[in-house]
């Protein structure tokens, strides 16, 4: 399925100290309404390596989903360049790009998006079913995927059966099925209670580094800023160093 793409040899085997995410001195515009350029992002880069979770805090409105978008390569930068899995997505035709996102990413939202007439098992089998799995295949990974997000006991059940936390960590285990490199999340926890946002992001500390995943989470949320290995303030369209000490920022 992914032959055309192959991710490279030493990231998919987790060698070498190459970074699984990489954004070069990348710009995003839009045109608004009246035709101005809206510049959203502004010479941004980014290194993300294996294992390693970086949080994005900023303002409503500042670009964090556009960031994470061009990261994903859900959008294309208006200038720089983006490096998946060890791939540059510059000059790629859509199909490609899809083919490159597919493989090599996975995205967590903040309203889990799970088709509400297929039970847990079935959302997490759907994606590996459409990259060629078999039957059996597809819910083999499927079934460990839920048991690895806490869901063992909830295969069967349609979304509407499960809580707000467990409909996120479902999304969280189909975010997963492709065996992506990096997984981008927008907002994972913005709306779930307390308890369920702690056991979420306790996950997501969990996968980054036993999955050793490349992970960037755009989040409002301190708790889990805090837990990241960086944190970094996107301000002004430019990315600096976030302080997440309580009482700061
Ligand atoms: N396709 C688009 N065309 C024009 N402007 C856009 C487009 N997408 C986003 N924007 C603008 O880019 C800016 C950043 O939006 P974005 O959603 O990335 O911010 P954000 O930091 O994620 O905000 P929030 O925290 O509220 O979700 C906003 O002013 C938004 O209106």
């Amino acid at each position: 399925m992914s032959g055309a793409l192959p991710l490279d040899d030493a990231l998919r085997s987790g060698e070498g100290d190459a970074p699984v995410l990489e954004a070069r001195d990348v710009t995003k515009e839009y045109r608004g309404g009246d035709g101005a350029v809206l510049r959203i992002l502004d010479g941004v880069s980014l290194s993300v390596r294996r294992g390693e979770m970086v949080a994005i805090v900023g303002a409503s409105g500042a670009g964090k989903s556009t960031l994470l978008h061009v990261l994903g390569a859900l959008e294309r930068p208006t200038r720089g360049d983006v490096w998946l899995a060890g791939r540059s997505i510059a000059g790629r035709d859509d199909e490609t790009l899809a083919a490159l996102r597919n493989h090599a990413v996975g995205f967590v939202f903040q309203f889990h998006h799970l088709l509400r007439e297929f039970s847990a098992l079935e959302n997490v089998m759907m994606p590996l079913r459409i990259a060629g799995h078999t039957p059996q295949e597809a819910e083999g990974r499927a079934a460990d995927l839920l048991e690895r997000v806490g869901l063992g006991g909830r295969l069967h059940h349609r979304p509407a059966a499960l809580s707000g936390g467990e409909q996120q960590r479902a999304a969280v285990a189909r975010a997963l099925a492709a065996d992506p490199a990096v997984l981008l999340a927008d907002e994972p926890s913005g709306n779930l209670d307390h308890a369920n946002a702690e056991r979420l992001h306790d996950l997501f500390a969990a996968l980054a580094r036993d999955m050793e995943l490349g992970m960037v989470v755009v989040t409002h949320n301190r708790s889990l800023a805090q837990r990241a290995d960086r944190a970094l303030l996107l301000e002004d369209a430019r990315l600096v160093d976030a302080d997440m000490r309580e009482g700061v920022a």
